[in-house]
């Protein structure tokens, strides 16, 4: 039997199948019915309106939702949440006066989640990594990306990318897999950076591929990590196994990155949160996703990425959370939007735009979500009672969910 919501307060994100990003000014414009109903067949939307064009009850399941929002769940385009461990002293080193720099050269940050990584079962891993699934899920994220990139040895890779495999296979939501393999430089490879990269391309990419266990490809393009040079290594010899680039950029410093990237056809580029003109020139002319990770700026205390300034250049902008241990390990989209809102001064409609449309274009799924869309996947947020959605980054400490449904169920 098909199910109807009636009397939803404002059904957002209303979009014909053809959208599949919103730019610059076009952000702004977040389409929503009030006072409407929502027809789910199955797993899908089927159809939705106003009120006063409801159709005759009778044939449905109904869910009176007098005073609620129901908008598409949130898509969380960039994710590290298959990790191990935690790592809660470098949180406290920070408070205490450590840089993230001075800690990753104390042999602490990624190097530290490989050592743990490598150190736990493939089972335990999945474990920990499908309770944080399954607790963004419940915070309203209906498709994710997860990266590997902790493990950073042959095995290590490949342990994380059958973890993230098995949460395929295991949940209802989509999820894309990205290799990170070019997470970091491992100790042994410090002064020897080709020899790394020569692993990366001649061991663990060949292994990867035969497994199908990406879709994408990433690196983190930064001083003291992977250089333009070596990033476009990187993509290169992903590219040859089908794998687009999705590429860590200009978190600390800008060095043409973004330009290396948009050369290469990524599909994202993310971070951001040092920004030039000419990165901004560069990304105008391209089809590659800005992506911010406002979470991250606000745990590890570093700049925002310039939202107003993009998008003010017809830029369009994405939100991710980067749900990771060391720079950010939350893994809530409500948060993210927020923080969006009141750090980077982006608008509701934008941030809401930001994190549905423009996200799942970041990891390709504008055909299954990131809007409501008759023949989209019924992936819903369905509020408490609230005064308008503007509450969601307003009260941006409280819980305003009250249902998720996914595939057309609700989420237990
Ligand atoms: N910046 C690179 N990678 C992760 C953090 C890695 C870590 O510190 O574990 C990020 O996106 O913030
Ligand atoms: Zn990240």
């Amino acid at each position: 039997m098909r199910t109807i919501f009636i009397n939803i307060k404002e059904l957002l994100q209303v979009r014909e199948p053809n959208v599949t990003k919103v730019s610059g000014k076009e952000m702004s414009v977040l389409p929503k019915i009030d006072n409407a109903f929502l027809i789910i067949k199955e797993d899908r939307i089927e159809d939705f309106g106003t009120m006063k064009d409801c159709p005759d009850l009778n044939d449905f399941n109904v869910i009176d939702i007098e005073g609620k929002v129901i908008l598409p769940t949130w898509v969380d385009s960039h994710t590290h949440i298959v990790y191990a461990g935690n790592r809660i002293q470098e949180f406290v080193d920070r408070i205490n006066g450590l840089s993230y720099e001075e800690i990753a050269n104390r042999g602490g940050g990624i190097l530290n989640s490989a050592k743990r990584l490598n150190e736990t079962s493939e089972e335990e891993l999945y474990e920990q990594s499908k309770k944080r699934l399954e607790e963004v899920i419940k915070q309203g994220t209906g498709a994710i990306e997860i990266k590997s990139g902790y493990g950073l040895t042959v095995e290590g890779e490949l342990k994380m990318l059958r973890v993230i495999k098995r949460l395929k296979e295991n949940y209802a939501i989509p999820i894309k897999a990205t290799f990170l393999g070019a997470h970091a430089f491992p100790t042994q490879f410090k002064e020897n950076h080709s020899a790394y990269i020569d692993l990366i391309i001649n061991e663990m990419l060949p292994k990867i591929a035969e497994e199908n266990l990406a879709d994408y490809i990433d690196a983190f393009l930064e001083t003291g990590y992977f250089s333009v040079e070596e990033t476009v290594r990187i993509m290169e010899a992903g590219k040859k196994y089908g794998l687009i680039a999705k590429i860590h950029v200009n978190q600390f410093t800008a060095i043409e990155g973004i330009k290396a990237c948009v050369n290469y056809g990524a599909r994202s580029v993310d971070h951001l949160e040092i920004v030039t003109d000419e990165d901004i020139e560069v990304l105008k002319n391209s089809e590659t996703m800005p992506v911010a990770l406002p979470s991250c700026s606000y745990f590890i205390s570093i700049p925002y990425t310039p939202a107003r300034k993009m998008i003010e250049a017809g830029l369009p902008l994405a939100l991710a959370t980067d749900y990771n241990p060391g720079t950010t390990p939350s893994g809530n989209m409500n948060f993210v939007v927020a923080t969006a809102c009141i750090k980077m001064k982006m608008t509701p409609e934008e941030a809401v735009n930001a994190a549905t449309i423009n996200a799942a274009f970041a990891m390709d799924v504008s055909k299954e979500v990131g809007s409501i869309t008759k023949g989209k996947k019924a992936n819903l947020i369905i509020t408490k009672p609230i005064h308008s959605y503007y509450q969601i980054p307003y009260e941006f400490g409280s819980n305003l969910i009250e249902d998720v449904m996914i595939n057309g169920e609700f989420v237990k």
